[in-house]
Order: structure tokens, then sequence, then C-alpha cells
């Protein structure tokens, strides 16, 4: 089944284009979509749950029209919004609680799965205090907190990392992909940073100034490259192992570059396992240790490169 289906999908604001004819379709799991602040990643989600409606296009959400049936997605989904709209005087499980009800939760019920959501999210123990006293990193959760209580079958997460330090944001990481994994509820999550995506995300959409870039699995993204990347210590005997081992390799007629203390080494086609075998058998000559050796994958990042220079190349015609 498809969970959010866009069909040629415009805003226009009187002065630019949020979003310029986008078409994409997502299936259940966890979906990143990236792009720089302004790419319209807020604008979309707002059209999604039916609170702004589009200049021109479609969209569905669970099968749901984003413009009759606006009130029935809210029912379904959860939503974390990116700015922090917390009251500063209500505790975690009054604000979460209330949030429930909001959803259509009975008491009781609300209570519960407030109780559990806040235990999810690693708030249980400071659930009684005002909001007004947590870090950022708990009133993110809290956040969370209410996209999930009344249960949805998918979550919107506007840049729910914004804000929090590198041991925060690996939390967060973490909690996001454990909602499908433990939940199946499947999440639809954005940002600006694409290593915190590539880490989390099934499959990832990119657009940047309204328009699509590229939609395809993480795996297509950062699939294996042909090249191998080794990686050696150094020894008494042998000072520069990196160097001793470049040049064996150079002579064992490898094709290879180094990056400061990686190597690497091209193994393509029907020699892979023989270089392979050649790069073990001189590590092991020279006496050295093998840090590793494995086969680099491309980062989401050098994709984009790729794509600038492409992009860059073909203006320039
Ligand atoms: N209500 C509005 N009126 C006019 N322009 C708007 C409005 N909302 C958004 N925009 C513009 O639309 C573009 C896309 O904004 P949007 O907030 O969707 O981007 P974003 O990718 O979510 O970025 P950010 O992470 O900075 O929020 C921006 O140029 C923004 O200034």
């Amino acid at each position: 089944m498809t969970v959010i289906a866009t069909e040629s999908l415009s805003k226009r604001f009187p002065r630019v284009t949020a979003l310029d004819r986008l078409t994409v379709g997502i299936e259940p799991g966890v979906t990143g979509l990236v792009g720089a602040n302004g790419a319209g990643k807020s604008t979309l989600i707002k059209i999604l749950l039916g609170l702004s409606p589009a200049t021109e296009g479609t969209a569905t959400v669970l099968g749901l029209d984003v413009s009759r049936d606006g009130s029935a997605i809210r029912e379904r989904v959860g939503y974390m919004p990116e700015h922090d709209c917390l009251p500063p005087d209500v505790s975690a499980t009054e604000f979460v609680v209330h949030m429930a009800r909001m959803s259509g939760l009975p008491p009781t019920a609300a209570r519960e799965r407030t109780a559990d959501t806040l235990r999810h999210v690693g708030l249980y123990e400071e659930r009684y205090r005002p909001i007004g006293g947590y870090s950022t990193g708990m009133k993110q959760r809290v956040k969370l907190a209410q996209a999930l209580v009344h249960d949805p079958q998918l979550v919107f997460l506007d840049e729910p990392t914004n804000g929090l330090d590198p041991v925060g944001r690996d939390d967060m990481l973490g909690l996001i992909r454990r909602i499908y994994s433990d939940f199946g509820i499947s999440v639809f999550v954005t940002s600006h940073l694409l290593g915190e995506l590539e880490r989390t995300s099934d499959h990832i959409v990119v657009i940047d100034g309204g328009k699509l870039l590229r939609s395809s699995s993480t795996s297509d993204f950062t699939g294996a490259t042909t090249t191998l990347a080794v990686e050696v210590t150094d020894t008494d005997a042998t000072p520069d192992g990196t160097g001793a081992l470049r040049k064996a390799l150079s002579e064992a007629g490898l094709s290879l570059q180094a990056d400061g203390h990686v190597l690497y080494v091209e193994a393509a086609g029907d020699q892979a396992d023989d270089t392979y075998d050649t790069v073990r058998d001189a590590v092991a000559e020279l006496g050295l240790g093998l840090v590793r050796m494995e086969q680099r994958r491309h980062r989401i990042a050098e994709v984009f490169s790729d794509h600038d220079q492409q992009q860059g190349g073909s203006d320039a015609a």
C-alpha cells in the first residue's frame, strides 16, 4: 500500500514557489525527506495534513484525499512540528493526556497510552515536572510523544533532531527507527542533515527549491562501489605501513589511490576475489595489522555532489 502519493503538487506563495510539480510515492517504512532550509519540507507536510491547500495537483495520505479528508487524515496521522510549541506551565503527562483526549481517546485510555508513550520516549521519570524546566532534548521527546499517543498509522516528524547535541541526536534517531520496527507505524521524517537520514531511513526523497531531485531506497543512494577501502597499522619494522602497502600493491599491478591512512583499491569484475587475496597477502608479508578491508560505500553527500556536477555540466552546455 502506498502511504503517501502526490501528483504534480505545487504550492505558490505570492513571492515564492514552495513546491513545484512534485510527484512522489511513498511506501510503508521510514522515509527521510531531505532538503536545505526553504526547500519546501514543512510546506509539503502541512499540505499532506490537510492544513494548507495546494495551488495545483493532488495528494493522498493513507489513501485519503488531502483536499477533502483533512480531519480523517489527522485522526490517523501523528505530527511533530518543527518549532517549540509546548506550554511551559503544565507537565508532560498533562499535556500528552490533553493531546490524546483531543484525538478522541476516552479518559482512561488517554492516561494509559500517555504513560506508555512517555516511557517509550524515555521521559517516564520526569513526567510530572513542568515542561518549562525541560532541556531541548526532553522537549523534543514530549513533541514526539504527543505525535504517537493516539496510535497513528503514520507520523510526520519535522526536523526532530533540531537543536540537539550529538548524543541527543543519536538517541532521537534510535527512537525514530523503533517507531517503525517496534510498532509498525510508518515515519516521514525531515532533515537538512544528510547523514542522519542515511542511518535512519529505508527510503530517501530529496527536494530542492520545491522540486523533486531524487526518490529512491537508501541502499540505492549509498550502494556499494567496486572500490575496496584498506587501512593498516604501522609497526616498528615498517613505520609507514600505508606507504609500504601502497608500494607493494602497485608493484602487484593493482590500481589504487591513497587518502590519508586509507588506501582505495579498485576491485572490479572477475578479478575482485584475486584483489582481496593480493591485499591480504601483501599485508601479511609486510607484517602489518589490518584495521579494515571493506567495500567502500557511497555516502549521500557524494551522490549530491555528483548530481550537482551533472547539473552544472548540463547548465553550462
Ligand atoms: N505562509 C507562507 N507565506 C509565504 N511564503 C512562505 C510561507 N510558508 C513558507 N513560505 C516559503 O516557502 C518556501 C519553503 O518553505 P518551507 O518552510 O516549506 O521550507 P523547509 O524546507 O521546511 O525549510 P525550513 O527547514 O527552513 O523550515 C520558503 O521560501 C518559505 O519562505
